[in-house]
């Protein structure tokens, strides 16, 4: 690898990333962060804006002296009192940055900074060379650089480097830019600005039109070395070029961008879960990377592949990111292949008509239920299991409940494949269908035991009913799950008389059905 193959990665997260509505960190967050930054392998911390707040600055401060690897900087406007303050900040560290910006778009120009060309230009000189009086490090940065004529922005880079910079950031401040104008960019202030060969040119990009990581990879390809990133991509607006999108498109794709980055990416998920626990930012689960579904595959047509070959389906390994493994989920779309596989891994070895049956059990069950968990495939499993010998099925109930008693539950049974249907009123829609059940199957049994309990969670999940009858000496007990907890019910205590038939007809094999 030559030197000119190495991408410094700046990570922005305590700086940029703090920026944005809701994302303050306290100090202790802040810490925990940059040490995971530093172990991580970035290049560049930038700790935040130190003339901003004490708390700012002492949090640079601190981080400035604990960080053992990565150059540590922070941000200053071209304003001599804020440099100073910088400079405070970041000489504990070991390798000390100053960052300094200033606007060079008209508009800017214009509007906020309320100056000329000329003198910005001038700012520009006396501030870098302040910056550079108090460190060797010193990155300048053209905010608003995408909205600024190239000749102007030449001008003010030509500057920057004479008066000492040693980083040259040009920001897609606003996120306006298109991958073809940022490379351009580049290769252009490259070109034309005398000692420009003796600098590193940065990206920074904003992801207002959702092309902050293209525009970063984008400007390598026009020259820049260092990408300004944040995790998770939190910052101003829509955010930054996300940190660990730019770093596995670099290691995924090595054969279309030949360069490297210094970052131990088996961290990545790691800094995103700590990054959204101390911002109390979600990540969205379909995020590159480290999204929930980064790895999850629920389509069928999917899982089936990526159990015949990762790579199928997979364009890096989860491993590659700090995620255990891939995961399949199973829903409405998931087919034949990953039920089968599922199962297995849940111990269950199924004949095929039992796995067919279950089959399609589970589809319906996925049709009726956002999440289908392992705890719902095997309650499905374990109720059919069995089910195939029971002299007396339920074959439909509707349940009238409400404030207006008395509930009223109708019922229709199979018994010995003959259809029965009766109705019956009770003190709640549990007694009512409980009451039905007797008039059809009349029977002494005691009802020992009545317990519901949500087998996942949610409003949808599957309620598993336990019914406990008791005869004689003869005790049985059945469990059945399904997303109505009326019909579980039902289902359970017609699982328990047919339980309690089967040990009748073993001592008796003449034994009625209803006792
Ligand atoms: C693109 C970016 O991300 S830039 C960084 C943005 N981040 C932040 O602003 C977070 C931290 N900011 C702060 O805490 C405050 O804004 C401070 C401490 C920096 C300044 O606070 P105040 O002195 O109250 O100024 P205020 O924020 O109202 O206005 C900003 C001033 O800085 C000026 N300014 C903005 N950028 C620069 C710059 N790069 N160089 C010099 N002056 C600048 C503005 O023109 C304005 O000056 P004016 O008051 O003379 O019109
Ligand atoms: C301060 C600069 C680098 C910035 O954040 C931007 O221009 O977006
Ligand atoms: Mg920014």
């Amino acid at each position: 690898m030559t030197t000119t193959d190495r991408v410094v990665i700046f990570d922005t997260t305590l700086r940029d990333g703090e920026q944005c509505p809701g994302a303050t960190m306290t100090f202790e967050e802040k810490l925990e962060v940059a040490a995971l930054l530093d172990r991580m392998g970035v290049d560049i911390i930038e700790a935040g804006f130190p003339i901003a707040s004490n708390g700012d600055f002492e949090a640079v401060a601190e981080i400035a002296r604990r960080t053992r690897n990565a150059v540590v900087a922070g941000l200053a406007r071209a304003i001599p009192a804020d440099i100073a303050r910088c400079g405070e900040a970041v000489r504990f560290a070991q390798r000390p940055r100053i960052h300094t910006f200033v606007s060079t778009s008209p508009i800017h120009l214009q509007h906020q900074m309320r100056k000329t060309e000329e003198q910005v230009l001038e700012i520009i000189a006396a501030t870098v060379a302040q910056a550079r009086n108090l460190v060797d490090n010193v990155e300048w940065s053209a905010m608003d650089a995408t909205r600024t004529g190239h000749e102007y922005l030449a001008r003010a880079v030509e500057t920057a480097i004479k008066a000492g910079a040693t980083t040259i950031n040009l920001p897609d401040t606003v996120g306006y830019a298109t991958p073809d104008e940022y490379r351009a960019m580049f290769v252009a202030m490259r070109e034309r600005v005398p000692g420009a060969d003796k600098v590193t040119f940065s990206t920074h990009c904003h992801d207002d039109l959702g092309l902050a990581v293209a525009n970063s990879l984008a400007g390598l390809a026009g020259g820049a070395r260092q990408i300004e990133c944040t995790v998770n991509g939190i910052g101003e607006r829509a955010g930054n070029a996300a940190l660990e999108e730019v770093v596995m498109a670099l290691k995924t794709r090595r054969d279309a961008m030949p360069y490297e980055t210094g970052v131990e990416s088996t961290l990545l998920t790691r800094a995103s879960r700590l990054v959204s626990a101390a911002t109390s930012f979600p990540v969205q689960y379909n995020k590159a990377i480290v999204g929930k579904n980064a790895f999850a595959h629920e389509s069928g047509i999917h899982q089936d592949g990526m159990l015949k070959n990762n790579e199928t389906y997979e364009i890096m390994t989860p491993a590659s990111v700090g995620v255990t493994k891939t995961s399949l989920v199973m829903g409405k779309h998931s087919g034949r292949a990953a039920f089968k596989d599922k199962l297995k891994a849940l111990g269950y070895e199924l004949g095929e008509n039992a796995l067919q049956d279950a089959f399609a059990r589970f589809k319906d069950l996925a049709d009726r239920k956002k999440h289908v968990y392992d705890e719902d495939i095997e309650a499905l499993v374990d109720n059919q299991i069995g089910a195939s010998d029971d002299r007396i099925k339920v074959l439909s109930l509707t349940v009238i409940a409400g404030t207006l008693g008395p509930q009223q539950a109708t019922l229709t049974l199979d018994i010995d494949d003959v259809h029965t249907t009766v109705q019956a009123s009770g003190n709640g829609p549990v007694d009512a269908i409980f009451n039905a059940i007797r008039r059809v199957v009349p029977h002494e049994a005691n009802l020992a035991l009545f317990q519901v309990h949500a087998v996942t969670e949610g409003t949808d999940a599957q309620a598993e009913v336990s019914v406990r009858l008791e005869e004689g000496d003869k005790t049985v007990t059945a469990r059945v799950a399904d997303p109505d907890t009326l019909v579980a019910a039902a289902k359970a205590y017609v699982a328990a008389l047919n339980k309690l038939a089967a040990k009748r007809q073993k001592l008796n094999p003449q034994a009625a059905i209803s006792a």
